[in-house]
């Protein structure tokens, strides 16, 4: 896996060509509870930038970067959502809330908690449950990721490893990566896995090397 490099494209987020016929667009919803390090994981991934400041979100971003799969061009659409107080139970509540646009046809769900934050830690877990008790019934279930944002302030993590992990892995059937957005610590790596389920869920044979390409202009990444 590769480190994106710049590569521009025009147009708005859609399938397009890729030599080998129209690529999907992999919509990636990025949840969870404020301050937890949703948008520094997104920039650290696309832009490969970190700030210390904290700059609360008001509403959602959306970038429209794209990775390549076996080989095909896939368009991404990365959604950082701000802290949303519940999903959305249905097509017009997601509507009604403009935060909350597209959450409910993500193709995968990055859910993060703060390693250091118990309540962050609760609200993922709600989410989760609202998540799976709110899509629509006959879907294929959207593959969930967790992800342990501040892995670099381990002593002060507030729940064991093991006990998340395996609670994660084991019970809610999900994967679980933990990273650190500040020090650049298994970003690529938790894209590439939210990318491999997305993968593995809507085609088969995906599993050959995921290469990502920050196909990102400053000016495509808009505040909805
Ligand atoms: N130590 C440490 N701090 C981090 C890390 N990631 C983010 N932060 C800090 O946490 C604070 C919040 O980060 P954001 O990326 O704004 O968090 P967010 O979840 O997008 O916040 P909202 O959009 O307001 O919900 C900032 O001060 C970041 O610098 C990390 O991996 N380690």
């Amino acid at each position: 896996m590769h480190w994106p490099v710049a590569w521009e494209t025009g147009g708005r987020a859609g399938a397009r060509g890729s030599g080998g016929g129209m690529a999907a667009t992999f919509k990636i919803a990025v949840l969870g509870a404020q301050g937890v390090g949703k948008t520094a994981i997104v920039r650290r991934f696309l832009y490969n930038d970190y700030s210390e400041a904290p700059a609360p979100s008001r509403g959602r971003r959306v970038y429209l970067p794209a990775a390549v799969l076996n080989g095909h061009v896939h368009d991404l659409q990365i959604m950082d959502y701000p802290a949303i107080p519940s999903f959305p139970v249905n097509t017009l509540q997601e509507w009604t809330d403009a935060c909350c646009r597209g959450i409910r046809s993500a193709h995968v769900y990055i859910l993060v908690y703060d390693i250091c934050c118990f309540d962050s830690f609760e609200y993922i877990k709600a989410i989760r449950q609202q998540i799976l008790e709110t899509r629509v019934v006959g879907t294929a279930e959207a593959p969930i990721l967790i992800v342990g944002n501040k892995r670099d302030l381990q002593r002060g993590r507030v729940i064991p490893r093991h006990n998340v992990s395996t609670l994660v892995r084991k019970s809610w059937k999900c994967g679980y990566v933990e990273c650190s957005a500040k020090y650049n610590w298994h970003v690529l790596l938790l894209f590439g896995e939210a990318l491999r389920r997305v993968g593995c869920a809507r085609c088969k044979h995906v599993h050959a090397a995921i290469r990502f390409q920050g196909a990102l202009r400053r000016q495509r990444c808009s505040l909805m």
